[in-house]
């Protein structure tokens, strides 16, 4: 028997794999589901037995958590650790959200999202909204949806155009992973291991799915590699998640048909919960406009953006990539200087060198930017810094506010679940104890003087 199933049944609370998924109260269950294998006697909820191939002995992948290349010999290349014997899975429901779901991963990731299977747990705001792919394709409710997909301009494919105006805020687009796959799989087994596992995650989807999937860009047609589609598929179409910290990827067919822009209309976000995408207007998009979002994170300079968006197989052709020198330039220097003014804040808060009046000039400038370059979803960022550069000079009536402005964005751009909406909790934390601090240091310099006199 394998070690990844024979584990004892953890209690409700003490799950390590299912930080959202359980407890489900609702269900009434008192344990956390068990991790299951191809050796395992007892498959519910998945349609299918798992279908598990090992990793070779040999195997490394890139280690979890860091950042850099992932192409080996560059200099930031990600160091890579052992996934020796490391077992992946096939597991499929063939109903998930009137559509199925197909997951390659390991058998402890893929026991984290049980729970989250369960379409009851779909709240009604995600699932009959006319945004959404689970609610009824009848004719009334068709014409609410607010986007028709269609060829755009030359070049782009297929893209989302909106047919009815999306409010800033609205939901352009709310829809659940068809495909989801366990990224570190592509590098620990080789190549026919790799094939079975997609071959049979296509295969064991209902052949709607199928046909969605297929259909998706293919990326470079050049070099098209027929035994691997799913792997271009992947390449051109997939957003990155997370399952209990471990990096992921999931394709959304509707989603996937976004295209980028790098001052896009709308941001996604995604609730391990429910396993749902929701792709949010930033501003108000007008009916004819093309939903869009980026691919890369918001705010790098041209040259920047241009090496990254390569690893997606294209160049972009956005207004802001295609627009004269003069103002790709203007765009540019106002972006590197906001990331200056963020590493000063950081840099000089630590040292304990701001003044009030320097945060303040460093804030107003940097609102200015961040309007001026449309980057307001990276006030998630920014406030928190500034609540820490307040933080700094014990200005904690301001630094509460700012935390207080980047929670609200978190939770906005990220949904409740997000990781970073703990570590803003954490930053209230530092602020109520620095607060301690100071009040006990006042009291005691008042009892010295008071003695004194
Ligand atoms: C995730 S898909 C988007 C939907 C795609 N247009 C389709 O027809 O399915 C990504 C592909 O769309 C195209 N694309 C998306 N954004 C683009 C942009 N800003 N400039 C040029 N091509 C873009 C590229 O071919 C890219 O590989």
């Amino acid at each position: 028997a394998s070690l990844d199933i024979d584990l004892p049944l953890p209690q409700v609370g003490q799950c390590s794999w299912a930080k959202y998924g359980y407890p489900a109260f609702s269900t009434g269950l008192d344990v956390c589901p068990r991790p299951v294998s191809d050796l395992s006697k007892d498959y519910a909820p998945w349609s299918y037995p798992p279908f598990c191939i090992r990793a070779p002995m040999n195997a490394t992948v890139p280690e979890p958590g860091s950042e850099g290349s992932y192409k080996e010999g560059e200099e930031n290349a990600i160091p890579r650790v052992s996934a020796a014997g490391r077992k992946y899975c096939v597991y499929t429901s063939r109903t998930f959200r009137g559509r199925g779901l197909s997951v390659i991963s390991t058998p402890q990731m893929a026991a984290n999202l049980v729970a989250s299977l369960d379409d009851t747990r779909v709240l009604p705001r995600l699932r009959d909204h006319p945004a959404s792919s689970m609610a009824r394709r009848d004719e009334k409710r068709a014409a609410g949806r607010p986007y028709v997909i269609k060829n755009v301009q030359q070049g782009h494919g297929k893209g989302l155009v909106a047919r009815r105006r999306v409010p800033k805020w609205g939901e352009a687009l709310i829809g659940f992973p068809i495909m989801m796959a366990r990224t570190d799989f592509l590098e620990a087994l080789p190549d026919a291991d790799r094939k079975t596992l997609e071959d049979r995650a296509l295969a064991q989807l209902p052949k709607m799915a199928q046909e969605a999937i297929l259909a998706l860009a293919h990326g470079i047609g050049g070099d098209l590699d027929k035994d691997f589609l799913l792997e271009h598929i992947f390449r051109s179409n997939i957003f990155g998640i997370e399952i209990a910290g471990v990096h992921h990827f999931s394709l959304q067919v509707e989603g996937s048909r976004i295209n980028h822009d790098c001052r896009p209309n709308t941001f996604w976000r995604y609730s391990p919960s429910t396993m749902t995408h929701e792709v949010v207007a930033f501003r108000e998009i007008s009916i004819g406009e093309e939903f869009t979002h980026s691919y890369l994170p918001l705010g790098l300079p041209l040259a920047d953006r241009q090496q990254s968006i390569r690893r997606w197989g294209f160049a972009c052709h956005c207004s802001l990539c295609m627009a004269p020198k003069k103002v790709s330039f203007a765009s540019d220097i106002r972006r590197t200087r906001l990331v200056e003014i963020y590493t000063t804040m950081e840099d000089e808060g630590a040292m304990g060198m701001l003044t009030r009046d320097k945060i303040e000039t460093l804030l107003s400038e940097m609102m200015l930017l961040i309007n001026g370059e449309d980057l307001v979803p990276q006030l998630c960022e920014y406030y928190a810094m500034i609540a820490r550069a307040y933080l700094s000079i014990e200005a904690f009536d301001d630094a509460r506010h700012y935390a207080q402005q980047s929670e609200e964005y978190w939770i906005r751009y990220g949904t409740e679940e997000h990781d970073n909406v703990d570590e803003v909790r954490a930053l209230w934390k530092q602020i109520e104890a620095k607060e301690k601090e100071r009040d006990a240091r006042r009291r005691r310099r008042d009892a010295s003087r008071a003695s004194r006199e």
